[in-house]
């Protein structure tokens, strides 16, 4: 039996009572009613399951049409006799078929829940959406008519740029002549589907891959400012603070299910379901270049595996300590160069810190005959402007020494790179050097890789449509990185694509994982890799895609923090060793925390 767009409000006043239709997906949806109240619509006919907070007392409801005040009858203040009142034998068959296909003649209060269920079923039938135009009345301003079509429709119109100078997007329009036009009822005030056209002229996408057309479609970031001025949130109760910081509709659908009333996990399955699976989610932790909210610890899922802070550091990092960590960290670093030496200089921002304190020892004569290799061009443009010569990497025997950031680094000295689309090169340096030194901030420091960071995989153009599809059979979500200030992909000064793999539980085997990318075709960074025992203690050193190191190289993790003000720079041994004591004494309850293999 299928329904469509039979809206179904059910209003939630009783905080305790939390209503949870199981078959929450791409045909549900949930809209913002009053400040207290939560407005579930669903375009289907739904199981309507009214159970206490912890869901263990499932109570089947008529859910036939439910409307505000029946609702709160069946909520109202005595609700102690609900299960007497609600009818057992009427629940519905959840096995009905989905429909949110338009029709005309369907009606919707708001244009936006027209616009809502184009994309609804966009996503569902897998074709991307677009608002194509518009009509307002002179009058009043209010939209008469709209008309949303498939992304495909129509050319783009010529593009007059020089040719080699832009660089151009791909053609991805078929001209498609689906659509779905939208007018406005004089009368009722409604909108109503007046044409439906159905039948696109290519492909649809395919199941696996459907779950980004709406992701893809809505979320760009054009500014992200990264850096708080305040104390973040401690790991006990961050996960509350996902209420406030979502910014995409899934995630406002969190939210409200969070003030519903309904249990963090009813809530994050829901918001689960919403982007068609769990791995959608993974941790709301960002990539500097990808599309999602924060870098910092906030929004993370239940999952994520944290190191013990008190292990390392009680406070939370500023801006300005942050800065100064990677100062120390620098400093640090520059203090193991010698007079003579070829250095590998790696990229981000806190290895330019160690390009200008390299700089600074140069023009004080403390260091003298230094020749550097640049993993890209910005740390070569950084190492000109401090006064760093640079050679090619080609004209070097050996580099002696090789500086490098990381996004995160475990108990195993494996690392997680490539935050800025430079990680192939890097491996090369790193992997020529005789001794790698990674330096980053204690935050960086995590039990399990992919806890905050995706895998970064750097691939070649035309590979990018297989590459994707094989990394998703790894179990990852693979997402092709956008630049920020340039419509399109990243483009690595290789001239490749860089994709961003999340893994929602995390990474259990890196260096399979390390290996197992790197197996696929197209994918660039080819790296053998692994294990390098005669430079570990207890320490193995793996790496990752988007990762360095070399069976030969001996690699030292620098890791900063602060704690109430004075920053100390420990190397990773110094660090577990300390989690080592803690978890002896029992001092930081984090009895849980596995020493490494
Ligand atoms: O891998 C990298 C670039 O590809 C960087 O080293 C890594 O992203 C760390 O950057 P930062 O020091 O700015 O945090």
């Amino acid at each position: 039996m299928a329904y469509r767009f039979d809206a179904l409000s059910l209003c939630i006043k009783t905080p305790q009572i939390s209503v949870f239709p199981p078959n929450w997906g791409p045909e549900t949806y949930l809209s913002r009613g009053n400040s207290d109240t939560l407005q579930v619509r669903t375009t289907e006919k739904p199981k309507i399951t009214v159970t206490d907070a912890d869901f263990d007392k499932p109570l089947p409801v008529q859910s036939s049409i439910f409307n505000l005040e029946k609702m709160d009858d069946i909520l109202g203040e005595n609700s102690s006799s609900m299960s007497d009142r609600v009818d057992a034998d009427a629940s519905i068959n959840m096995d009905d078929q989905v429909n949110v296909k338009p029709e005309v003649g369907m009606k919707f209060d708001t244009l936006g829940d027209a616009w809502e269920l184009w994309e609804k079923y966009g996503w569902w039938m897998g074709f991307g959406v677009r608002k194509n135009y518009n009509n307002k009345r002179r009058k009043d301003g209010v939209i008469s008519n709209a008309v949303y079509v498939c992304n495909k429709e129509g050319r783009r119109a010529e593009d007059k740029r020089v040719v080699g100078i832009v660089r151009r997007r791909w053609e991805i329009r078929t001209n498609c002549k689906v659509m779905v036009n939208i007018a406005l009822e004089r009368d009722t005030g409604k909108y109503k589907v007046k044409e439906f056209v159905e039948e696109h002229n290519h492909a649809l996408e395919p199941t696996e891959t459907r779950k980004w057309l709406l992701e893809t479609r809505k979320y760009k970031v054009n500014k992200f400012v990264e850096e708080h001025n305040h104390a973040l949130e401690p790991p006990e109760t961050r996960k509350w603070l996902i209420h406030g910081t979502m910014t995409r509709p899934q995630d406002s659908a969190f939210d409200l299910s969070c003030s519903s009333g309904i249990t963090f996990d009813a809530a994050h399955e829901l918001r689960s379901r919403k982007v068609a699976e769990r791995a959608n989610i993974g941790n709301q932790q960002c990539h500097k270049s990808t599309i999602h909210t924060t870098k910092s610890n906030i929004g993370v899922s239940k999952r994520s595996l944290r190191l013990p802070v008190s292990a390392i550091s009680q406070n939370s990092t500023t801006a300005e300590s942050k800065d100064a960590l990677k100062r120390a960290l620098a400093k640090r670093a520059v203090g193991l160069v010698k007079s003579g030496m070829v250095i590998g200089l790696g990229t981000g921002s806190t290895a330019s810190v160690v390009v200008e304190e390299l700089g600074k020892l140069i023009r004080q004569g403390q260091l003298k005959d230094i020749f550097a290799v640049a993993a890209n061009y910005q740390s070569r443009i950084l190492a000109k402007q401090f006064g760093v010569k640079t050679v090619d990497l080609n004209d070097v025997n050996a580099i002696d020494i090789a500086f490098d950031g990381a996004d995160e680094v475990d108990f195993n000295k494996n690392l997680l790179k490539g935050g800025g689309a430079a990680h192939t090169m890097q491996k090369v340096i790193d992997s020529v050097a005789k001794e790698c030194v990674i330096l980053v901030d204690h935050a960086k420091v995590v039990r399990q890789l992919g806890s905050t960071s995706p895998v970064p995989v750097e691939v070649l153009p035309p590979a990018i449509s297989p590459v994707l599809r094989q990394l998703a059979t790894l179990g990852g979500v693979p997402e092709v990185r956008l630049a920020l200030r340039k419509d399109g992909p990243v483009v690595t000064d290789l001239g490749n694509m860089m994709v961003d793999v999340r893994f929602s539980n995390g990474i259990q085997n890196a260096a399979e994982l390390e290996r197992r990318i790197n197996m696929i075709p197209g994918v660039v960074e080819n790296g053998k890799r692994i294990f390098c025992s005669s430079h570990a203690t207890f320490l193995h050193i793996h790496c990752v895609v988007g990762i360095l190191s070399g069976s030969r190289t001996s690699v030292s993790v620098l890791v900063g923090s602060e704690d109430a003000g004075n920053i100390t720079v420990k190397t990773l041994e110094e660090i577990w060793n300390s989690v080592i004591i803690a978890h002896r004494d029992g001092s930081n309850g984090e009895s849980r925390h596995q020493i490494p293999q």
